[in-house]
């Protein structure tokens, strides 16, 4: 399976492909807009997610509501697109008409955090415009739409589901094994923070409010949780077939994250051996484990037990009490570009994570059972499931 997405945060949609996903996974506008309505949720995000829309179409792949096996083309829409027509116009414009526009001033007081600096330096452009159109994490709603179509190919070929919620938000911390399941996904998505700890709930809002009093950004840490995951995705062999080692890519892929961790992660590393592994038992059903550190992978491969990855998320680049930066254009300090921006956008982020996960996990579902159909796919697992040696 490969995946690519296209499109600048003010040009006119964002556009997403996927192929090689099977024939008969279930997918409609309606389940996508549904997951692109989650990732706006969440106190603490800007004035733009109040005022623009995503807009959903199919161009290709997906037909009465089931996929066809042909790779898939997705467009999400900027439906403030009418206001951004002359700026980020593909064809030359007038310069007195982009004048008119009020919107076209050169942006050349880079901000600290963001990637307008070391952009602008690498692809040779005098002003931050050109960068932080795709630096924006605007990309990331066409990743939740392709996300969609992976996590429901993981449920109907494999049984997989995939919750996240936000661990911690700047000092505010949910309880420590707090492990959100599949029924709990209303409940998350319906708090402001999606925390399901009610005090560790507040205590995130309070920490936004401050922040927003301040003219400050916050960021936080979010887990990603899978469920159903068969014993043996990924593998021991190499390093860039590890399943760890190509979450932990895909989650570090996401804009202004800075730290992975697997299960437990660093905490591991601060604890002897006899407190960080997870003991092998035989129970009614089967092998099992008495704990969950290891977070679902050893050695590169999936356990069987529950999935569980974290990233953590830097507060916000454009800090509306703004950064010390130098004026390009004049070589002088200054104080950074800030028009409006998030606060936080960590309960944000956590679905793009989910998306991120369930587009690995569906890769490296598909490389180990193929099907070139959903029913295929699943005769395929649920053959491999039946006849593992060891149970
Ligand atoms: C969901 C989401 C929303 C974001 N919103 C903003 C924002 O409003 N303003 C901003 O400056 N950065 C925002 N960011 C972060 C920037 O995209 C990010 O800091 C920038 O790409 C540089 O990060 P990097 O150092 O990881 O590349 C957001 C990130 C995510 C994941
Ligand atoms: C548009 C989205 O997020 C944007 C991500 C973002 C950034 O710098 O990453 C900056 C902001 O854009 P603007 O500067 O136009 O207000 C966010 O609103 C979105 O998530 O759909």
């Amino acid at each position: 399976m490969r995946w690519l997405t296209a499109g600048e945060s003010h040009g006119p949609a964002l556009v997403a492909t996927l192929e090689g996903l099977p024939a008969g996974v279930p997918v409609t506008t309606e389940l996508v807009a549904d997951h692109l309505a989650r990732r706006r949720l969440g106190y603490g995000r800007g004035a733009r997610m109040k005022f623009e829309q995503d807009e959903v179409t199919f161009l290709s792949g997906v037909r009465h509501g089931l996929s066809l096996g042909s790779p898939i083309a997705v467009m999400v829409g900027n439906t403030e697109w009418p206001k951004w027509e002359k700026v980020m116009s593909a064809d030359p414009v007038d310069p007195s008409e982009l004048k008119e526009t009020g919107r076209n001033a050169p942006l050349t007081r880079p901000r600290p955090g963001h990637a307008d600096l070391a952009g602008m330096q690498k692809y040779g452009f005098d002003e931050a415009r050109p960068i932080l159109e795709r630096a924006s994490a605007r990309e990331t709603a066409a990743r939740v739409a392709l996300g969609a179509v992976a996590r429901s190919f993981l449920k109907e070929a494999a049984g997989i589901e995939i919750v996240s919620h936000v661990t911690e938000l700047a000092a505010a911390k949910a309880p420590y094994g707090l492990y959100p399941t599949p029924a709990d996904v209303e409940k998350l998505d319906a708090d402001p923070v999606r925390c399901l700890d009610a005090d560790a709930s507040k205590a995130m809002v309070a920490e936004i409010d401050q922040a927003h009093k301040d003219g400050d950004t916050l960021g936080g840490v979010v887990e990603v949780l899978a469920y159903g995951v068969p014993v043996g995705l990924g593998s021991h062999v190499h390093w860039d077939r590890r399943l760890d080692a190509r979450l932990a890519a895909a989650l570090m892929g996401i804009q202004a994250i800075k730290g992975v961790e697997v299960g437990d992660g660093f905490d591991l590393a601060r604890v002897p051996g006899s407190q960080a592994h997870d003991e092998i038992v035989r129970t009614d059903e089967g092998i099992r484990r008495t704990s969950g550190r290891s977070g679902g992978t050893e050695g590169g491969l999936t356990t069987g037990e529950l999935l569980r990855v974290r990233a953590a998320m830097k507060p916000i680049a454009t800090v509306p009490r703004a950064l010390a930066t130098v004026d390009v254009a004049t070589g002088e300090a200054a104080a950074a570009h800030h028009q409006r921006s998030d606060v936080c956008a960590v309960p944000a982020a956590g679905i793009v994570a989910e998306a991120m996960v369930a587009l690995v996990l569906a890769d490296a579902v598909l490389e180990k059972f193929g099907g070139d159909s959903v029913p295929e796919t699943r005769r395929n697992v649920q053959g491999y499931v039946d006849n593992l040696r060891i149970r």
